[in-house]
Formats: C-alpha cells, sequence, structure tokens
C-alpha cells in the first residue's frame, strides 16, 4: 500500500498492493493499522455506503456540517468515476481549491478525503459501484452541498454538461459565494 498527499493537506491517494496470480487478482481493501500509520491518523470507520450510477450521472458535491462532518476513505469497485473534493476548511491556505482524480475498478485507486471536504463524483460508465468508509455518521439534518458548476470553484467536469443526470436536491445546491463569503 502506498500513500501520496494531493495538494490539499491531509488528503490522499491510496495505491493498495495488487497481488495477482493465475485465478485472478487479491488486495486489502482497507487495513486499520497500516491506513492509520501511512496517513499518520487515528481514524474510526463507523459507516460504509455503496451506490450503483449509470454513465453521466453527477452525485454531489455534498458535505455535512460540523461536529456531522466525515471523512471518508472512497474507491470504484466496478466501473470509473472522476472523483473531486473541494477544501471548505476556512482556515486552510487551500481554502476554496479543489483536487479531481479518476477512480477505476481497473486502477483500483483509493481517495482519503479528510473532514472539512465537500465531495462529488461524476459517473464515466455505465452501472459504475462507487464504495465508501465513513468516520461519523449520515446526519440528514446537517447535509449541506455546493452546486457542481459553480463559478467560483471552476471545477472542469469533462463531460458534456446537457448529458449529465442530476437529482433534483443537486440541481438546485447553492453556490460556493452563498454559502462561504
Ligand atoms: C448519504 C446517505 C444517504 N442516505 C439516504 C438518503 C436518501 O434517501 C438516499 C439517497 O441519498 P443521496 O441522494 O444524498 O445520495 P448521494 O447523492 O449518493 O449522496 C452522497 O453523495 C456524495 C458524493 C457523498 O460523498 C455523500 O456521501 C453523499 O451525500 O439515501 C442514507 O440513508 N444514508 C446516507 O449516508
Amino acid at each position: 500500500m502506498t500513500v501520496k498527499e494531493t495538494n490539499l493537506k491531509e488528503c490522499y491517494i491510496i495505491e493498495p498492493k495488487i497481488f495477482n496470480d493465475q485465478r485472478g487478482y487479491f488486495f486489502e481493501s482497507f487495513n486499520l493499522n497500516k491506513f492509520n500509520e501511512l496517513t499518520n491518523s487515528n481514524i474510526a470507520f463507523v459507516q460504509d455506503n455503496e451506490s450503483c450510477s449509470s454513465k453521466g450521472v453527477l452525485r454531489g458535491l455534498h458535505y455535512q456540517e460540523d461536529e456531522f462532518a466525515q471523512a471518508k476513505l472512497v474507491r470504484v469497485i466496478k466501473g470509473s468515476v472522476l472523483d473531486v473534493v473541494v477544501d471548505i476548511r476556512e482556515n486552510s491556505p487551500t481554502f476554496g481549491e479543489h483536487f479531481s482524480i479518476e477512480l477505476s475498478a481497473e486502477n483500483k485507486t483509493q481517495l482519503f478525503i479528510p473532514r472539512g471536504f465537500a465531495h462529488g463524483f461524476l459517473v464515466l460508465e455505465d452501472q459504475t459501484i462507487f464504495s465508501y468508509k465513513c468516520d461519523n455518521y449520515y446526519n440528514k439534518a446537517a447535509e449541506r452541498g455546493i452546486i457542481f458548476n459553480d463559478i467560483t470553484l471552476k471545477i472542469d467536469w469533462q463531460f458534456n454538461i446537457s448529458e449529465l443526470i442530476l437529482s433534483e436536491k443537486d440541481k438546485e445546491l447553492p453556490t460556493f459565494e452563498t454559502l462561504f463569503k
């Protein structure tokens, strides 16, 4: 397992060690001791989530507020996504900056997203299965979000906006300026 910090402090790209043989492959999708040692964390995940989406679906940008904030370890089990995280830690030197990466069943790359980030992903293949661990429980009342095509964040989703599939909730999300300025 290798870990590399992104341009956003404490947000890590994780490459698990894959064991291939004539039967197929094996890898440890999560190991608490190795994770905490390599990311200098003391994480305690409490909830696993899974979603399946068609090509063109965009889920996000979502986060939970304050004490309900969630750190997430995200990966793709089937298909591929463009995963995007936004640093919304107001005291962070990279406040308002984002990072994007392709996560896929093929590359098996994982992304650790610390608390204080908004998260979203664009689905690149039909029937993509997205699986992730959270270190805090879902709290509907604390759910917040930023519109995906926010003019301040300037995220390049690399996809034809007219073909995107969003939830009614995500279509109505506020702008970054509305939330943080
Ligand atoms: C997130 C969540 C949702 N739900 C229920 C609430 C809704 O009735 C239904 C679908 O929820 P939602 O449309 O918010 O699902 P996503 O759009 O995939 O939301 C997620 O997408 C972005 C990318 C994330 O990083 C968050 O984990 C999360 O916000 O599942 C639960 O019961 N528990 C949960 O933890």
